[in-house]
């Protein structure tokens, strides 16, 4: 059952009343400078790469962090040596923003992916005029025409897109796209439940030569090497490195992994 949250969040974007015209966002997304090439950043390399996010507060844990300045976040989290950051720009839950994407991609070298609740090609173009490289899409919140519509729009703005499961016949709907970035989210979006040995059950239905990035969860090195040991390419981390005091010694202990 699709979770209530994602449910009204998906309904929020297909009924949303736009500030600009289609073709106007549009324009700005192809006017662009080209995306930064994401799978090459995330590549597999011997040690766990991170995916740092950019998270306020969260409809889970209520409020986290104030973050006043979103783009020096960033600056620091590309000092500690993560590869990409993930801003979330929904407003209501997450207290995030477009405003925060496009700060952040000023500030950072870093491929940066929009983590939202992503349901139309509206948003796709918004994520790409606001200078996003990756863009997330909730296997569980699309049907099959919707997800392969957005995934391919993504990949025609020269973006890459993070396809997030969170159960088995979700991933295969992922290697159905062709997906080559795929995440295991531990939280159930309907229950918030986590379940940090999802990932490694999962681990063997990746397709073959996917990267795999494990999301959530992630409080402590212990869980970065639990994620590593199962199979984990990339992890994303959001509220550890925004509540753990300083973010560069935080990341400098995962990436240690
Ligand atoms: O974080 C939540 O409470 C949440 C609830 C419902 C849908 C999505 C949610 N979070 C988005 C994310 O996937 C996480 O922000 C991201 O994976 C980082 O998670 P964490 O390291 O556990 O903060």
């Amino acid at each position: 059952m699709l979770a209530e949250l994602t449910a009204n969040a998906v309904a929020d974007a297909l009924s949303r009343r736009e500030s600009a015209p289609l073709a106007e966002v549009e324009a700005a997304a192809l006017a662009r400078p080209a995306a930064l090439d994401a799978i090459e950043a995330l590549r597999p390399g011997s040690r766990v790469k991170v995916i740092a996010e950019i998270k306020r507060s969260s409809p889970s844990r209520g409020a986290l962090a104030s973050i006043e300045d979103p783009a020096a976040l960033a600056r620091r989290y590309e000092l500690g040596g993560a590869s990409a950051i993930s801003v979330l720009t929904e407003g209501r839950k997450f207290g995030g923003s477009l405003a925060d994407l496009e700060a952040v991609r000023q500030a950072v070298a870093l491929p940066v992916l929009r983590k939202d609740f992503i349901a139309t090609p509206y948003q796709v173009f918004e994520a790409r005029a606001a200078g996003a490289d990756l863009v997330l899409l909730i296997v569980a919140a699309l049907d099959d025409p919707t997800l392969r519509e957005l995934y391919d729009l993504i990949v025609e703005l020269g973006m890459t897109p993070l396809i997030e499961t969170h159960a088995a016949d979700e991933l295969e709907r992922a290697a159905a796209l062709g997906a080559r970035l795929i995440g295991v989210n531990a939280r159930d979006l309907s229950t918030f439940e986590l379940d940090r040995d999802l990932f490694g059950r999962l681990a063997p239905l990746f397709p073959e030569g996917a990267i795999r990035v494990a999301e959530s969860a992630v409080l402590s090195v212990a869980d970065v090497v639990h994620y590593r040991s199962s199979g984990a390419d990339v992890v994303l981390v959001g509220e550890a490195l925004v509540t753990g005091g300083d973010p560069i010694a935080n990341l400098s202990t995962f990436l240690a992994v």
